[in-house]
């Protein structure tokens, strides 16, 4: 230490110092250290920072009022700010360096690097409404978790939900007949219902009654538990949660998780009781019980790693990001085919040869390769997630630039796809750009709809088995219209992107 403190104590007469003097020196001392510390970090991260080029940004408060705006118009002003950029470049929310990635040559980086696996900060509010589990957590845990996850959603794990998958979706054709000769409706409603109940008994083990009238409120406490946690997210001085949870909204979230929560803890509760009873099902091979609850259930008899409510999480952290995305995509997928007839005409005649009137099978899924190319067009066009979101947790560096740790980065899929770099008129729907011949020479991350690497989705397979049979079924019954085009549908970007006029179509006999 630069000065004796003994020394000093020991001073006499005016020289003399008391001990709450010397206090002071050392925790002066200890703050000017620490103080000089924080300064050498910064200016190494402003170092960094100032060599990313963005668009001008003001102190403090950086580029932050550019995206202070409404939900509908959010998409806009991110795609505005960048449109001008091609490498990474960099945008300040106040004090939160942001930096954009769109070039799929360093998604590939973000994507497949431990450093950048990690959920930022911005996601803890997301993070609150599914718990801790593979979606939120990061690290060994996250590892540990797809790990055991993956092989539930993927693979031959599928060969068990097809039934399910095709029966729920006949119920849909039913449901859906009352709409015929009726004029458009918003056909979203008939696919969060049909999908919840796929999800209900392929994920949690229960019949899918939603469909039957069924679950009343439970896809709505989730579209209010997402939609509250991305305003959280937007409105800074919602932060604070003593404060939050005196406003409406933080009520309104409380209340929701409140019913989310209960309905994943009962069906816990209510596996756990009956795992040990004997199987009685009428062709002895239980359906409800092979659904992934039981499987997580099952394993975690044997490693006794988690509670109740660490069960409860990880399942929500499961049925959650299941069922949404896949309602969204179906939704789309309806409207694209009622504004391109042609390509409609040519499901149908693919799926009444490969399907007919026999029962869905895997082997029928893999031969519907048209309808693969025209939902892979409609999820380019739409995909679920339009930014992914992740933080570095130490300096790397990308072709062009070098990247600080603690910052933010935002992979802009919805800009990756629409890239003309990347496609050939890509504000056209044109399903033909997936054969294999076109998609060759195309870099496998510029079409990135269920992310990659690292933290990709582990339902990608389940999503496309689910959505292709269900379009199967829907498409042979009925012929599908919709007045609308490309170019006046209005997007809005919130946690998932979405039509801000719904997702009306019509519907006649096929
Ligand atoms: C068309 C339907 C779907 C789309 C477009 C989609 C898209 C995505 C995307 C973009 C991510 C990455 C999010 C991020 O990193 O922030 C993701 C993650 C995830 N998805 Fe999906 N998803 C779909 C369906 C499903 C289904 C059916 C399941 C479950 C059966 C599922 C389970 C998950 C999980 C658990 C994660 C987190 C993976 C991790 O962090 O390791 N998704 N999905």
């Amino acid at each position: 230490m630069w000065f004796n403190i003994e020394l000093i104590a020991s001073l006499p007469g005016q020289w003399g110092i008391s001990t709450v003097t010397v206090g002071l020196l050392i925790a002066t001392w200890f703050l000017a250290d620490g103080f000089r510390k924080w300064c050498h970090k910064e200016w190494r991260f402003l170092q960094s920072a100032v060599l990313i080029p963005g668009p001008p940004a003001l102190p403090l408060i950086g580029n932050a009022l550019k995206f202070a705006c409404n939900g509908d118009e959010l998409l806009n002003r991110i795609i505005e700010v960048s449109r001008p950029y091609d490498n990474p470049f960099r945008v300040w929310m106040g004090p939160k360096l942001v930096v954009v990635v769109k070039n799929p040559r360093d998604v590939e980086v973000v994507m497949n690097s431990k450093i950048t696996s990690h959920k930022p900060y911005e996601y803890r509010f997301l993070a609150s409404y599914l718990g801790p589990g593979i979606v939120t957590e990061s690290g060994s845990i996250h590892r540990a978790h797809r790990k055991v996850i993956m092989p539930m959603v993927s693979g031959k794990s599928l060969n068990a939900y097809i039934d399910c998958f095709d029966r729920q979706s006949r119920r849909c054709v039913e449901c859906l007949a009352g709409k015929v000769g009726e004029g458009e409706f918003d056909v979203m409603h008939y696919m969060d219902d049909c999908t919840l109940d796929m999800v209900l008994e392929t994920v949690m083990g229960t019949p899918g009654t939603a469909q039957h009238g069924g679950y009343k409120g439970l896809i709505n406490c989730c579209a209010t538990a997402i939609a509250l946690a991305h305003e959280r997210t937007m409105k800074v001085w919602l932060y604070p949660d003593w404060l939050y949870t005196r406003t409406t909204s933080g009520r309104q979230f409380a209340s929701a998780m409140g019913v989310l929560q209960k309905f994943a803890a009962t069906l816990v509760a209510r596996k756990k009781n009956v795992r040990h009873e004997p199987k009685i099902d009428n062709d002895g091979s239980d359906k409800l019980r092979t659904a992934v609850l039981d499987q997580l259930i099952a394993h975690n008899d044997e490693t006794e790693e988690m509670d109740d409510t660490r069960l409860r999480d990880a399942i929500s952290n499961i049925w959650m990001p299941a069922q949404d995305p896949t309602a969204l995509s179906c939704s789309f997928l309806f409207m694209m085919l009622g504004m391109h007839p042609e390509v409609q005409d040519k499901v149908r005649a693919e799926v009444n040869e490969i399907v007919g009137n026999e029962d869905m099978t895997m082997e029928k899924i893999s031969r519907l390769t048209y309808l693969e190319s025209v939902i892979k067009e409609t999820i380019r066009l739409f995909p679920v997630g339009p930014v992914i979101l992740r933080e570095s947790t130490a300096d790397f560096e990308f072709e062009t630039c070098s990247v600080p740790k603690g910052c933010t980065l935002a992979v802009i899929l919805y800009e990756i796809h629409r890239d003309p770099k990347y496609w050939t008129d890509p504000e056209k729907f044109n399903p033909d750009r997936f054969t294999p011949e076109n998609s060759a020479n195309r870099h496998p991350y510029a079409f990135i709809p269920f992310s990659g690497g690292i933290r990709g989705c582990v339902g990608r397979q389940y999503a496309m088995v689910l959505v292709k049979t269900l379009a199967a079924r829907i498409v042979q019954k009925y012929k599908i219209g919709c007045d609308g085009s490309l170019d006046t549908l209005r997007l809005k970007a919130g946690v998932s992107i979405r039509s801000i006029d719904g997702y009306r179509v019509s519907i006649t006999r096929a």
